[in-house]
């Protein structure tokens, strides 16, 4: 009987810490919804205590979603964050506190200038505070693979007999390689077997080196049974094991690593479609399982292969992951069924009867108005629907503009509005673009500096719709804001007035 492996899924958390992936709400529960439908069995919500805003989001995946899938949140081994994350997690039906405290010398010294064992009771006390609360907890060794083994396990010792339910190994800043990682969790699996048999031994691999996957597949062959990871390896820095990579890997080679998962894989790609498309971040055209790539076949020796028999050339098949090979055109004459059936494909949910409706309604004028609807269409019918390409709340919208560009004086002009307020002006610049952003600056009165521009075509035709990438700073901070439109000048305003309301948010909250 092969062991199953839980599959903690940390997109929310750690891969909302990469610069320029912040979701609003709506988007949380979207790729949370997502989740419960990809079968993982943890999803980690944020890190409530950081905002009012990440708290709230946590409580309402929790109340949403957390019926049948284990809702967590992260707190720092301090009262007030793991008050927090309980809070937050309270209402779903298998809640689990979370706790992180670095175990390596260079934490210990340099982060929180303690001695060991204060921060060991710093741990103990965590622990036996959240137990409390809650019966499930979870106790992280960060930066476990620099630390010094005989200290770690003492923290490890000392906050299982604390109750802690689950310990997390991680590789914290990707610097453990395979051989010597695997290595690691076996020994701690064999102590652990002795301490308390219950215990779940886990681990959070990042991918400095490129060794996330590996480093995860490695610790699974040696007795861990529960890993972290993230939807197309999002994560602080290079970022976490890919969740399609080590589950796809547990799959494909379950004649060696004798373990399974629960996860529903032809659920992968929508999901990681979801994800790309709502952090604004691409998967490369390379990348293992959900890359564009990962299926193609473009060498002649390779085709001839394939079309003798699929195995020649392929492990797995596309429709193991979710790649669907019938592709229906979407027009003002198709029906519910086949514009439902591209809804769900792009991972959205569709089970609000009349939301779907009201957004068939808007198929239909968009298809009158276009020959042919992509998926890309699709995708910016239900974010711009459901308010989800934006962020939060609006400060500044834009009004209307004007851009005359020549190789002179391009030129912008802008109406903005602010509740009842307007504002209108005009701005030479460089180039189009560059005239906007001025007359958006001046009319704000903000001195943001634009540190990031990318434009992106999402479908194909006439009526292609533009996304558009900003990063800016301001006040020492980054920023970021996105938006799409068939009318590129458009979609580069509305990006940049998002980062702009992004900034001032976050500076009235200060
Ligand atoms: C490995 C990981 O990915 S851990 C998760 C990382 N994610 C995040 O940090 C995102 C959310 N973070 C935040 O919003 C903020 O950093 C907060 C709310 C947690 C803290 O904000 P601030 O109070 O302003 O503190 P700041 O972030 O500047 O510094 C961190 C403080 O927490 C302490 N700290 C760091 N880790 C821990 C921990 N695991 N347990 C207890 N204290 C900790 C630091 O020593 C420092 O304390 P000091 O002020 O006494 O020196
Ligand atoms: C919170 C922990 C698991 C973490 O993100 C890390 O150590 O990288």
């Amino acid at each position: 009987m092969s062991r199953k492996i839980i599959v903690f899924d940390t997109t929310l958390r750690d891969g909302e810490q990469v610069p320029g992936a912040k979701l609003n709400l709506h988007q949380k529960i979207e790729i949370a919804q997502q989740l419960k439908r990809l079968h993982v069995d943890i999803i980690e919500a944020g890190f409530p205590a950081s905002s009012l805003g990440d708290f709230q989001a946590v409580q309402e995946i929790a109340r949403t979603v957390g019926d049948s899938v284990s809702i967590t949140a992260l707190a720092r081994a301090v009262k007030n964050d793991i008050d927090a994350v309980y809070e937050s997690i309270k209402l779903a039906q298998n809640p689990l506190i979370h706790i992180v405290l670095g175990t390596s010398n260079i934490h210990v010294e340099k982060k929180f200038n303690r001695s060991k064992e204060a921060v060991l009771q710093m741990g103990v006390d965590a622990v036996k505070y959240a137990k409390t609360l809650l019966p499930q907890v979870q106790y992280s060794t960060e930066d476990a693979s620099r630390s010094d083994f005989e200290y770690l396990w003492s923290t490890i010792e000392a906050v299982v007999k604390a109750g802690a339910t689950m310990i997390n190994v991680p590789d914290t800043v990707g610097y453990a390689v395979p051989e010597e990682f695997g290595e690691l969790i076996r020994k701690i699996n064999d102590r652990m077997k002795n301490l308390n048999d219950k215990v779940i031994l886990s681990v959070h691999c990042h991918n400095d080196l490129g060794l996330a996957t590996a480093n995860t597949l490695q610790a699974i062959k040696n007795g861990a049974e529960k890993v972290e990871c993230t939807i197309n390896g999002l994560g602080e820095r290079a970022g976490n094991a890919s969740l399609e990579e080590v589950v796809m890997g547990i799959k494909v080679r379950e004649n060696y690593f004798n373990c399974h998962t629960e996860v529903n894989t032809s659920e992968l790609l929508r999901t990681s479609r979801l994800v790309s498309h709502l952090t604004g971040l691409d998967v490369q055209v390379n990348k293992a399982i959900t890359g564009e790539n990962a299926f193609a076949h473009s060498s002649g020796i390779h085709q001839d292969g394939l079309l003798k028999d699929k195995r020649v050339y392929e492990i797995m098949s596309p429709e193991e992951v979710g790649v669907d090979s019938m592709e229906l055109i979407l027009t003002a004459r198709s029906g519910r069924h086949a514009f439902k059936n591209a809804v769900e494909k792009m991972g959205f949910d569709t089970t609000d009867a009349a939301d779907f409706e009201q957004l068939f309604e808007k198929f239909l004028t968009l298809a009158d108005a276009k020959k042919e609807v992509y998926d890309h269409d699709v995708f910016y019918l239900v974010t711009s629907h459901r308010n989800l390409d934006a962020s939060d709340k609006h400060l500044y919208e834009l009004d209307s503009f004007q851009v005359v560009t020549n190789d002179l004086y391009p030129t912008a002009t802008v109406k903005l509005v602010k509740g009842t307020e307007s504002f209108k002006g005009s701005a030479v610049g460089d180039g189009p673009i560059d005239a906007l952003y001025s007359v958006i600056k001046s009319l704000i009165g903000l001195d943001v500096q634009l540190k990031d521009y990318k434009i992106n075509s999402l479908s194909r035709g006439k009526e292609a719709v533009g996304r558009v990438n900003i990063r800016i700073e301001y006040q020492g901070k980054t920023y970021s804001g996105r938006a799409m439109d068939t009318d590129i000048i458009k979609a580069s305003g509305n990006a940049f007035l998002n980062g702009i309301n992004a900034a001032l948010l976050d500076a009235a909250q200060e």
